[in-house]
């Protein structure tokens, strides 16, 4: 009973969490309101057991981050309100990690749903074309790895 009631306040207190980031996060909402669009293009839709879990496990990991990056923010805040370059590095880290999960969402959503919502017969592309558009997400990660990649060697050598 006694280990009941602490597993029902542990609950609870992670819906506060939950209801707390809603309510002054605006990306969370923004968040909750294409979780739930995905989640109704996923029963209207012929989705395979692996595209729901790749949909369910992309929506549960952008909003995982978007907890701990508000989680974060309350702690640097807690912390300090004048400017600090370590709250800025702790609170830009949690923005890049939030970033990172929605595009994994974005990619995950394009692969999974794109087929199905403008089947290949009703495009004008050859066989190549279509690979053509999902092979393009590589070179662009490729790019994008790259240009931080510069970016972060272009700083070192200034920073001597
Ligand atoms: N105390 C601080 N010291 C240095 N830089 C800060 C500080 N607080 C915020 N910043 C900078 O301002 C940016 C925005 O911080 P802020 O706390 O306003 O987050 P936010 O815009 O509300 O983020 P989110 O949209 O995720 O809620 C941070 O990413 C960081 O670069």
């Amino acid at each position: 009973m006694f280990q009941q009631s602490k597993l029902l306040k542990s609950f609870s207190y992670a819906v506060e969490g939950m209801t707390h980031a809603l309510t002054t996060q605006r990306n969370m909402r923004i968040h909750f309101v294409v979780a739930l669009c995905a989640m109704i293009l996923s029963l209207l839709l012929d989705l395979s057991k692996l595209e729901i879990v790749l949909v369910f496990f992309s929506i549960i990991l952008v909003v995982a981050a978007e907890l701990f990056n508000t989680a974060i923010e309350a702690v640097v805040d807690l912390v300090t309100h004048d400017y600090h370059p370590l709250a800025k590095i702790a609170k830009d880290m949690a923005a890049a990690a939030v970033l990172l999960t929605a595009v994994h969402a974005v990619i995950v959503g394009f692969f999974v749903f794109f087929d199905k919502l403008f089947p290949p017969k009703f495009r004008n592309l050859q066989d190549t074309g279509e690979m053509a558009i999902y092979v393009a997400f590589i070179p662009l990660g490729i790019l994008v790895l790259l240009l931080i990649s510069w970016r972060a060697y272009a700083r070192t050598k200034k920073q001597g």
